[in-house]
Parts: structure tokens; C-alpha cells; sequence
């Protein structure tokens, strides 16, 4: 069943189109992803459906219906920045968003959760980015909510940090909520999401598992080669089964069929010692897709 179903959504600025016609399903108890690069719509659509800001039109249900009061008490949001009350503790900051909300979690379960028992007295401006960011999840998760809306929850986060907010994120979705985020990472979409809707410019340009994204649009393998271990020019070596591109001091080839690719490449004398093989992933499917990179 869709927890959440948006239908046709459009956000007009006064110049600027942020969201163009975008719909989609969210199932319950998946982790459902809005991937794409700076700029492409992302906040603006997960605003929108958390019913932060309006829509120019169309249609966003909640459980099949439009959004009421409810609404607000069952999802929980974590907002990409938000301002603490400097002179508040972790604990007295999480006892008092829990105080707005009718069914509270646990506090203590809380805690372990997003592992805060180390940061629990100390004031909110004396923590680090990485505890925030783990204090904004808290904040999101007060509620107990079934629903919840992430943010960007990782960026600029090291990568142990990452990995910390990974795991609850998991954990969360172990107990059966609905996680939808937003990201640029797309390690972090193929690790964590069952559903991605790939953004640009305002407009989803490819929806499904990471895994079935791949098979429908991945194309074949992916050969790259120091640009050195040519002694021809490698465009030469593109055909019908055969891609080539240059890639900084690299030459990366695509191929469905990476046994010819690879006879073309002893035939044509190419040195072979410092070949890498790899299947495509999410970042190559962008590039596929809209000829750019996600993270310019
Ligand atoms: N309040 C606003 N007024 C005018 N234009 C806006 C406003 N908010 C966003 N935009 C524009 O809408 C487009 C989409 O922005 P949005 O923040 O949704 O992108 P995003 O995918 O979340 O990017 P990022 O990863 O950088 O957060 C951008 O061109 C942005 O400049």
C-alpha cells in the first residue's frame, strides 16, 4: 500500500520552475529516495510533502486522503539545518520537542537509538556537526512517528558519521516506519533506499530499485584505462558495442560485451596491465541520463 501517493506536482517561483510535474508512490515500510544533483528539486518537492510549503498545484495524498491535523503528529521531519536554543542541553532539547506531541517515544529509547547517551548534557552549541546531525534525527523521530521525512540527512558529515546515521536509519526502517530522503549521494541511495526517484531539473527522470534502475538503463560493463596504455588513439576502438569516452587521464570504455571488448584491446596492442572492470552504478546512470555529473 502507498503510504504517501503525489500526483503532478508543480512549484512555481516567480522565474524558476523548482518542481516540474512530479509524481510518485511511496510504500509503506520502504525506504524511498529523491536522488539528484544541487538544484534539481529535491527540498523543494520533500517541503511540499511534508506540508511545509504549498504547491503551485497538484495532488499529495497521506494514507489515501488529503492531509489533516494528523498528519503532523504521525510524520516526523528532519530539516537540512535547523536553529537550537543555545542555552538548552541534548536532553532538555529532546524533552521539550517530545512535550508537543501526544504519543512521544521513549526518551531513553531515544537515546540508544540515535546513541546520544555521550552528548546528553552538554549544550547544543557545543557539540560537533556529526552529534547534531544525530540530535536532528532525535528531533525527527520524537514523535514516534510511522513516516520520515530525511533531508540531506548526511552531507557534510565524515564517513564514520555517515555510516552512524546509515545505521539508524536502517534500524528505524528494521521496525517498520517509512523513511523517504533526500540525497546527492548516490553510494548512500544504492545502500539505504528500495526506491529512488532520480531528480533534474525538476523533474524525475528515471524511478524504480536501485537494482532494477541498473538493469533497465545500466548498459553493460564499464573498462577504464590509463590514456598511457594506448599507443593508438582509443576512439578508434568505438563501434556499435563499443563506447569510449576520456575521462580526465583515463579512457573508460562501456560495453554490453566485455569478451569482444576485450579482444578488440589485445588486437589493437593496448597494455592491458592496469585495466579496471566494474558494473555501472547510480552516478554512471546520471551521466547516462543527462550527460552531466551528479556532483559537479
Ligand atoms: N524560495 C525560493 N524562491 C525561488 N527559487 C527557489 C526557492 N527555493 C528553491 N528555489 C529554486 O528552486 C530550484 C530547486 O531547489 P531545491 O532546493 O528544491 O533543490 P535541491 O535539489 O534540494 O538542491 P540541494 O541539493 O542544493 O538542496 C533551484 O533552482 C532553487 O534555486
Amino acid at each position: 500500500m502507498d503510504i504517501m501517493k503525489i500526483h503532478n506536482l508543480v512549484k512555481q517561483y516567480a522565474k524558476v520552475r523548482a518542481v516540474d510535474g512530479v509524481s510518485f508512490g511511496v510504500r509503506q515500510g520502504v525506504c524511498f529516495g529523491l536522488l539528484g544533483p544541487n538544484g534539481a528539486g529535491k527540498t523543494t518537492t520533500l517541503e511540499i510533502v511534508e506540508g511545509i510549503i504549498s504547491q503551485t498545484s497538484g495532488e499529495v495524498l497521506y494514507k489515501g486522503k488529503p492531509r489533516t491535523r494528523d498528519f503532523a503528529q504521525e510524520a516526523g521531519i528532519q530539516f537540512q539545518s535547523t536553529a537550537l536554543l543555545s542555552f538548552l542541553t541534548v536532553r532538555e532539547t529532546l524533552a521539550t520537542f517530545a512535550r508537543l506531541y501526544k504519543n512521544p517515544m521513549d526518551l531513553d529509547k531515544l537515546i540508544e537509538l540515535c546513541q546520544m547517551e555521550d552528548i546528553l548534557e552538554r549544550f547544543n552549541d557545543k557539540i560537533s556537526g556529526g552529534q547534531k546531525q544525530r540530535l536532528l534525527l532525535a528531533l525527527a523521530l520524537v514523535n514516534d512517528p510511522e513516516l520520515v521525512f530525511l533531508d540531506e540527512p548526511t552531507t557534510g558529515l565524515d564517513p564514520q558519521a555517515r555510516r552512524n546515521v546509515w545505521n539508524i536509519v536502517r534500524t528505524i526502517k528494521a521496525q517498520g516506519k517509512t523513511v523517504v530522503l533526500t540525497t546527492h549521494y548516490m553510494e548512500e541511495a544504492e545502500k539505504l533506499c528500495d526506491e529512488i526517484a532520480i531528480m533534474d531539473q525538476g523533474a524525475i527522470i528515471a524511478q524504480g530499485s536501485p537494482a532494477d534502475l541498473l538493469l533497465e538503463h545500466g548498459k553493460g560493463v564499464l573498462a577504464s584505462l590509463p590514456a598511457s596504455s594506448f599507443t593508438i588513439d582509443p576512439m578508434t576502438l568505438a563501434d556499435k558495442k563499443i563506447r569510449v569516452r576520456q575521462k580526465g587521464d583515463n579512457i573508460q570504455l562501456q560495453t554490453k560485451d566485455i569478451k569482444g571488448c576485450l579482444e578488440k584491446l589485445l588486437q589493437a596492442g593496448v597494455d592491458l596491465h592496469s585495466i579496471t572492470v566494474r558494473s555501472p552504478n547510480l552516478e554512471d546512470l546520471f551521466l547516462d541520463l543527462t550527460g552531466r555529473r551528479l556532483r559537479e
